[in-house]
């Protein structure tokens, strides 16, 4: 556990509405399992998540009823409890383990590297073992170098106390970024295979369970949803998705839900169902209606207490402390809390309109590119670099910047490749396309340029609020007087207000709204020695993980640049991470 949860005289809560089975979901944790050190309203640690989750399974197990841990993926790079170690991810996986998960799946960023996939294969699917499941991803096999399933494609099994038959399956979106040694089916063809036109036949089932790293208004989800109905017309689906890191609610019909819950621990979501058959119930027809139930709650010790009438004193199992002390162990050994220098300010990717002396890529482009330019690649030749927002992951907040920081704001290994002598109106054009998303770039590959917010308008923001940038404000901006007449004025921390296919009273905390801005895919610095003229040509620089979406928008804009050919590494050894360090070692002293 981590410094106290908001002060809980003053934060108004909503109960969450119990079933006969209930579920606890986490996606994109991407290695957040210290919880936020810096943000009170998101400071449970896994061991605090692995003590919730058994004291909200003793309370379904006393009313008969059943729960289900639920993780969809994105669960490395991200965070130093994952990144600052050699090889990556050895401390964070007997963390993750400690937790009983009842069923997960493979994130995108699972796949990005072999040796991350790999692991996955070795000692996360092991770890978990029938309970991971892998529709749709393939591995080579690094032991017998066979292309095998990364997991079992689905599960049935009947819940414990209702005797629920469920069938499940765990799907990842139609990610074409993965290394080689893995291969992700598009879910269009999965479900026309036989094992899944075999598995939704099955007519002894009360639910079916979707999990997956894929948003839920997606045309991934859309397809199970419709393969699933074209063969049962009434039974109750039930999705859990993930990766645009957004809190998240989808109807699909009126017996079919979607839940998505967030990011980097910040959120635990709660999702019931009532009225479901069992196999158990003598009659076809349950006793009470169908009825679905989201909650999208705080990661911190405040809610946890609440949700489940436990005191600071009960709540803990000693299970959950032996991993949070674990975590702390780990932290110590990584030396997280080193700190390399001191920010003056807050620096926001999404709470600060861009470009603005606030925001994250503005500091970028000001300050740490033309640095890393400043003596050309080539003399007095002049530089322009193309930098994608979404290899930077989370704020700076102001004060120290450890080694923990490093790896939450930039915990790519990314490095930056060149191209020499480029017409500077064409490199020009090669950032209007990369930011105007237009048709050469699919869905995907435009959501795998952003820092992927997901739409905007799930986000509670507003241009006209005014809320301190900070999460965890020092000045809320006045009183807000709540909605029933009866509660008292109270002092609201700004948070999520989610706007969701059921309104907007899902979180479980209710909040004072933050701006959040859109932010373009990628953005970009031009250096010139003779700052004043318009260059001719331009060395055009640019972080490696854009490179097939810059050979894509070369062709667009009828430049003849074969970007996987012509290019050079700039800077070996060097990657954007390094470049970030050391900008800030060199300027934010403490
Ligand atoms: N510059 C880099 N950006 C990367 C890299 N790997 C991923 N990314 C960015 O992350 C999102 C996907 O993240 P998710 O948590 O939403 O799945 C992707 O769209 C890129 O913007 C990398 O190695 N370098
Ligand atoms: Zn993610
Ligand atoms: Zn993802």
């Amino acid at each position: 556990a981590q410094p106290s949860a908001p002060d809980p005289i003053s934060v108004p809560l909503r109960d969450l509405t119990w079933g006969q089975l209930n579920f606890l979901h986490t996606t994109d944790t991407h290695g957040w399992l210290a919880g936020h050190l810096q943000e009170p309203s998101y400071s449970a640690d896994w061991g605090d998540y692995v003590s919730f989750a058994t004291r909200m399974r003793e309370k379904a197990e006393a009313q008969g009823r059943d729960l289900l841990v639920i993780d969809t993926g994105d669960r490395v790079e991200g965070n130093g409890l994952y990144d600052s170690s050699e090889p990556k991810g050895i401390y964070i996986s007997e963390i993750l383990r400690q937790q009983h998960i009842d069923l997960l799946s493979s994130g995108n960023h699972e796949l990005y590297k072999k040796n991350t996939s790999e692991a996955e294969f070795l000692n996360t699917v092991p770890n978990f073992r029938s309970n991971y499941l892998a529709s749709n991803i393939d591995i080579v096999n690094p032991k017998t170098n066979e292309v095998v399933p990364l997991a079992p494609r689905f599960t049935k099994f009947t819940t414990k106390n209702q005797g629920i038959r469920i069938v499940a399956f765990g799907f990842l979106f139609d990610f074409t970024g993965n290394y080689n040694n893995t291969i992700v089916q598009p879910v269009e063809e999965t479900v026309k295979e036989d094992w899944f036109q075999e598995a939704i036949r099955d007519t002894d089932v009360d639910l079916f369970v979707v999990i997956g790293h894929t948003p839920l208004r997606t045309a991934e989800y859309r397809s199970i949803f419709h393969e699933i109905r074209a063969v049962h017309q009434e039974i109750p689906i039930q999705f859990f998705g993930g990766h645009l890191h957004i809190r998240d609610y989808a109807r699909y019909d009126s017996r079919a839900y979607g839940l998505a819950s967030g990011r980097f621990m910040e959120t635990i979501g709660f999702m019931s169902i009532d009225g479901l058959s069992t196999g158990k119930s003598i009659s076809t027809t349950p006793a009470t209606p169908l009825r679905f139930n989201r909650r999208y709650i705080d990661n911190n010790l405040y809610s946890f207490l609440h949700h489940t009438g436990l005191d600071e004193e009960s709540f803990p199992t000693e299970h959950g402390r032996n991993v949070s002390q674990l975590i702390h162990e780990s932290r110590v050994a990584l030396q997280l809390d080193e700190v390399h220098g001191c920010a003056p300010r807050d620096l926001w990717v999404n709470r600060a309109r861009y470009p603005d002396e606030d925001s994250i890529y503005t500091w970028l482009e000001t300050q740490v590119l033309p640095d890393l330019l400043k003596d050309g690649i080539r003399g007095a030749q002049p530089a322009l670099a193309i930098v994608n927002t979404g290899a930077i992951r989370f704020d700076i907040f102001k004060g120290p910047f450890t080694q923990d920081s490093t790896f939450i704001v930039s915990p790519f290994t990314s490095g930056f490749r060149y191209v020499k002598d480029v017409p500077y109106e064409k490199a020009q054009l090669i950032i209007q396309v990369l930011n105007k998303q237009p048709q050469i770039l699919t869905q995907s590959e435009q959501n795998a340029l952003t820092f992927t917010l997901g739409p905007l308008e799930q986000l509670a923001y507003s241009e006209d609020v005014v809320a301190d940038s900070a999460l965890n404000s020092r000045v809320v901006p006045g009183q807000i007087l709540l909605s029933t007449p009866e509660e008292s004025r109270t002092k609201l921390i700004p948070g999520y207000i989610t706007s969701d296919d059921e309104g907007t009273d899902g979180d479980d905390t209710i909040h004072s709204s933050i701006s959040f801005y859109r932010v373009p895919n990628c953005i970009h610095s031009l250096i010139s020695v003779n700052g004043s003229t318009v260059p001719e040509t331009v060395d055009l620089v640019y972080i490696d993980f854009i490179e097939r979406y810059m050979a894509l928008a070369a062709k667009f804009v009828d430049l003849d640049i074969d970007f996987f050919q012509d290019s050079e590494v700039f800077m070996p050894s060097k990657s954007f991470t390094d470049v970030i360090l050391g900008w800030i070692k060199k300027n934010w002293k403490c």
